[in-house]
């Protein structure tokens, strides 16, 4: 049976599945062929280059020039069984236009981390801004995907409809409504198909439909939390292009959380990579790949190789609880 929508209508297309029992096991995938080599050097700001050569950028940006901006972030949970601390410490800024995926073993906070960005949860200190306004709630200039596109698309809504509902909130106008959801869904290849159900379509044009909500929206934030997870290896290649086009074309700003290593060097123009629960950033790295991205060249480039493996390693010591120095003695 379709699960059902649980969350009320949103003013803009954040949409949340919050329940403790989705968290599913998961752990970042790559080949075990693949081996540590290169020793690093932990980013604290400005640009560092590391033993094997690649380059970190840094976690904070001067004053006024970040979109968006982390900083001291940590978020408690507390449960009947106790405190569980998720995130700790945690301080990055996301320029304008920037592309940067977030990776982190399973259980690192990420989910965690992205749900107090959009203003879901409250950090317990720390705090996120948006061109230096303090986020308290969703704000307006933010859209989410999640991974979950069954429990965010409205299944009694033809697809035009579901992608045009937070316009309509938004109280725009019917002309300019037509004119966003026919680009976006044009964008996203589903200009074939408005008057469908949800139902009616496959699992990855039903996250095209999701993508199409968010793209409509005009966010200057896209948030997206594993959305391609559910999908299969193939479709999840055409909508990574996807992504990748519809972020030039917007000039938005992603956050895109991933436990896909490939994933997040073939997307990204940044990885940073989180640390194990409590949650710091383990390294911060930049993704010197050609903008131009091709699943096949890029994915078979020796600079995709050596990120990729870099990525791997730190992901591996992150996973045996090796944290970055300033986060040890906490
Ligand atoms: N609602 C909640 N209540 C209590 N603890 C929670 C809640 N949500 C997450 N946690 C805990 O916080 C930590 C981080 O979880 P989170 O889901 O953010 O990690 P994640 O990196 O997104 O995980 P995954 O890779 O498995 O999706 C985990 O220890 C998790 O059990």
């Amino acid at each position: 049976m379709r699960p059902e929508p649980t969350e009320s209508v949103s003013p803009h297309p954040v949409h949340a599945d919050s329940s403790p029992e989705s968290h599913t096991e998961k752990e970042a995938t790559m080949t075990s062929d693949q081996t540590s080599t290169a020793g690093t050097v932990i980013s604290q700001g400005g640009v560092a280059e590391t033993p094997d050569g690649l380059i970190t950028v840094g976690k904070t940006m001067p004053d006024g020039q970040a979109m968006l901006s982390v900083r001291n972030m940590k978020k408690v949970y507390h449960t009947d069984g106790g405190d569980i601390e998720a995130v700790r410490n945690l301080t990055f800024d996301l320029p304008q236009g920037q592309l940067a995926c977030l990776v982190g073993p399973s259980g690192s906070g990420k989910t965690t981390l992205l749900k107090c960005i959009a203003g879901l949860l409250a950090p317990s200190a720390g705090e996120v801004t948006l061109h230096g306004k303090k986020v308290t709630g969703p704000p307006k200039s933010m859209a989410v995907v999640f991974q979950e596109y069954g429990r965010s698309l409205f299944p009694w809504m033809r697809v035009r409809d579901n992608v045009e509902l937070p316009l309509k909130n938004a109280g725009m106008d019917k002309a300019k409504r037509d004119e966003l959801v026919d680009n976006a869904l044009e964008a996203v290849g589903l200009a074939h198909v408005p008057k469908s159900y949800p139902w009616q379509l496959s699992g990855g044009m039903q996250q095209r439909v999701a993508i199409a909500r968010a793209v409509a929206y005009q966010p200057q934030v896209l948030l997206m939390d594993e959305p391609f997870a559910a999908v299969d290896a193939q479709t999840r290649a055409d909508l990574e292009d996807l992504v990748r086009s519809v972020w030039k074309k917007l000039g938005v700003s992603v956050l895109f959380v991933t436990h896909d290593i490939d994933e997040s060097v073939y997307l990204g123009e940044r990885v940073i990579i989180l640390s194990s629960s409590p949650t710091v950033i383990q390294e911060d790295v930049l993704i010197d790949l050609p903008d131009e991205r091709d699943q096949l060249e890029t994915r078979s480039s020796q600079r995709f190789s050596e990120l990729r493996h870099h990525v791997y390693e730190q992901i591996q010591l992150a996973k045996k609880g090796f944290r970055p120095e300033d986060a040890i003695a906490r």
